[in-house]
């Protein structure tokens, strides 16, 4: 592990990183890892990971879990790696490229899930952000009912911030969580459990907002955006916590890591790509409307 320092590599006009030779030792680029299920369709996953690590200047590396037939209508197929090829990803990252922050997504099994912790512990990966994936946007179920309780005995503890949606935080606390205060007394249980910090994600809320709440183990903030109505929802999470990652490799605190990645995510729903007859996917491309003043030629 690098120390943490703001790393905020220099952006060239496009977007495009370059360092002289001389600069090259000092000024790498941030680097991430997704470790998730690919989905084919592009929108979700390993996919929409990577591309948001791109969008935010982070050079993105992934260890795929499970492979998923899935495009815009649903999920098609599942097919789970083994532990050995999930174990064998994490290590050729981390020995020669090394990790500056983290994120899981789809990890469908005790046994994949027992192999990752094995991995964050053995590098020390850190920060680890955990996207406690269950079931997707289209009603699959992409993580084993047997394996919920695994993720909060195994994967809980070693994150650095988990970002369930307000399905997710409910059956990580075994209740409905329809007030504030429950949202908040859940995300202080949460972090009880080991979590450093917990978002619960706004985007199942009722109502005309898709408001987050961060607890990060001392107060409470509540990240607002207007509820934006699309059926372009496919990935937001993936997305979000991608973002968050992203931000987090740079060096920068969880607090700016959130606000900047509520950013991205807001604009990604905004403008949608109105691909597939189903849920669309979100725009990755969105946010640079507004950081980057580019010339196309
Ligand atoms: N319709 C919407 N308008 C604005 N923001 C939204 C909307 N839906 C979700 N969001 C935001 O997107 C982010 C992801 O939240 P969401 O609750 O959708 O996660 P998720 O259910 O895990 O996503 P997914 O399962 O699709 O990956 C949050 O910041 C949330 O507030
Ligand atoms: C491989 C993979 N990972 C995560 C999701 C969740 O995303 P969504 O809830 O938007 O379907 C997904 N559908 N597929």
């Amino acid at each position: 592990m690098r120390p943490k320092k703001d790393r905020t590599a220099v952006g060239m006009p496009g977007g495009v990183f370059c360092f002289e030779a001389e600069e090259e030792k000092d000024m790498s680029i941030p680097r991430a890892l997704t470790i998730a299920g690919s989905d084919s369709g592009g929108g979700a996953g390993i996919q929409a990971d990577l591309k948001t690590f791109q969008e935010r200047h982070v050079y993105g590396m992934s260890a795929i879990t499970a492979i998923t037939a899935q495009n815009t209508q649903g999920v098609t197929g599942i097919y789970e790696c083994s532990e050995e090829a999930v174990t064998r990803q994490m290590e050729a990252v981390a020995t020669d490229i090394g990790i500056d922050a983290a994120k899981t997504g789809m990890i469908a099994s005790t046994s994949i899930m027992e192999a990752v912790a094995a991995q964050v512990k053995k590098h020390r990966i850190h920060p680890l952000v955990i996207d406690p994936v269950m079931v997707a946007k289209s009603g699959s179920s992409l993580l084993e009912e047997a394996a919920r309780h695994a993720l909060k005995r195994i994967l809980l503890p070693l994150s650095h911030l988990i970002t369930p949606n307000l399905p997710e935080a409910e059956i990580l606390v075994g209740e409905s969580l329809d007030t504030d205060e429950k949202r908040k007394d859940a995300a202080r249980r949460l972090t009880d459990m080991g979590a450093d910090a917990v978002i619960i994600k706004g985007g199942h809320l009722q109502g005309n907002q898709a408001d987050d709440l961060l607890y990060d183990g001392g107060n409470f903030h509540v990240f607002t955006a207007p509820r934006l109505h699309t059926r372009h929802t496919h990935g937001t999470g993936c997305t979000f916590s991608a973002a968050i990652t992203a931000e987090l490799a740079k060096g920068h605190s969880l607090l700016e890591a959130v606000r900047v990645a509520k950013a991205y995510i807001t604009e990604a729903i905004r403008h949608p790509l109105n691909i597939g007859q189903g849920h669309g996917p979100t725009n990755h491309f969105a946010y640079r409307h507004l950081t980057v003043t580019e010339s196309h030629h």
